[in-house]
């Protein structure tokens, strides 16, 4: 089988790790750089060019797709998978999981706990209001397309969590305001899922004194047990999103787990390495299986 890893950077443990478990399985490894691929629609059927040849011959793709090129990078995705390509994370979900309203839309509508959440139209003098939607202070405040922790505020009191909101909305940039959870104490959890299982987990603690616990933001990770209640939701969030990999972070709460996003490109490095698995085998592993069901069943259908 050709497997091609789209990812920007060749340097990055992810993007390694996954194109030795490639190798290692058996199989031939690519890295395309999505960013700098031409797409070619025409009546013949849709082809992609890379660094000035035809690309061809892959059956399946590892999208590691980075937030600030999102737009670009699916639509890669997506002419790979209408090229008959077999996409471990499909174009569609990953649109779907980069817009964190969306996301938690369609996981309440799943019925998963999340923190209380609202979101507003730039409302000019509804700031009050929403601070009161979300149960007062303290609160948190996010951009809507924010990573590793950065654009996520905690106002520690109503005043200061109006303030923040507007001077957001000043700026146009588009927040959700939520419910701030206490209970987790800096910490958060990942569960990162392949293929309906959760193939590992790890809980992330922020540095002394920080609400934020991303690894970028000096958190520490260590191997955790899920509870039968976490696990549920880990697997209930990625299947609501339609992810077959995904990374879920949630929070420990009073009132059980609450997702706060679901990753479509999550990292390898900080979970291998809390964990010892080999998950980059694990989504080979997950293609393999994906593949040859759609070998036989192309086959039974002739
Ligand atoms: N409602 C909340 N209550 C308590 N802590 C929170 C809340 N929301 C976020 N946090 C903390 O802030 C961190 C960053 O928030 P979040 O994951 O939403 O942002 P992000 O910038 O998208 O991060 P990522 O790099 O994981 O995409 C979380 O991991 C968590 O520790
Ligand atoms: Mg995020
Ligand atoms: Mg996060």
């Amino acid at each position: 089988m050709k497997i091609a890893i789209l990812s920007r950077n060749p340097n990055l443990y992810s993007t390694k790790r996954l194109f030795q478990a490639i190798q290692e399985a058996g199989h031939e490894a690519l890295i395309i750089n999505h960013s700098v691929c031409d797409l070619i629609i025409e009546q013949e059927g849709p082809s992609i060019i890379y660094k000035g040849e035809k690309v061809l011959g892959v059956d399946a793709i590892i999208p590691r797709i980075g937030a600030s090129v999102t737009f670009y990078g699916t639509a890669v995705v997506r002419q790979f998978e209408l090229m008959g390509a077999f996409a471990a994370v499909n174009s569609q979900a990953i649109v779907r999981s980069r817009d964190k309203l969306r996301s938690l839309q369609i996981l309440s509508k799943a019925g998963l706990g999340m923190p209380k959440t609202a979101f507003t139209n730039f409302s000019k003098g509804g700031e009050k209001q929403i601070v009161e939607h979300v149960g007062g202070a303290p609160l948190i405040i996010k951009l809507l397309e924010g990573t590793q922790g950065l654009g996520v505020v905690l106002a520690e009191t109503k005043k200061a969590g109006q303030s923040v909101i507007e001077a957001f909305h000043g700026l146009k940039a588009r927040i959700i305001v939520q419910e701030f959870i206490k209970e987790a104490k800096g910490a958060d959890i990942r569960a990162f899922v392949v293929n309906g299982k959760v193939v590992g987990a790890m809980k992330r603690q922020g540095a002394e004194g920080e609400f934020r616990s991303n690894l970028h933001r000096g958190g520490m990770a260590t191997v955790i047990k899920l509870s039968r209640a976490e696990k549920a939701a880990a697997l209930g969030a990625a299947k609501a999103l339609g992810l077959d990999v995904a990374g879920v972070d949630m929070l420990q709460s009073a009132r059980g787990p609450l997702i706060l996003e679901v990753n479509s490109s999550p990292g390898l490095e900080g979970i291998e390495k809390a964990t010892g698995v080999n998950i980059a085998g694990e989504i080979v592993k997950f293609i393999e299986e994906k593949v040859k069901k759609k070998t036989s069943t192309s086959v039974n259908n002739q």
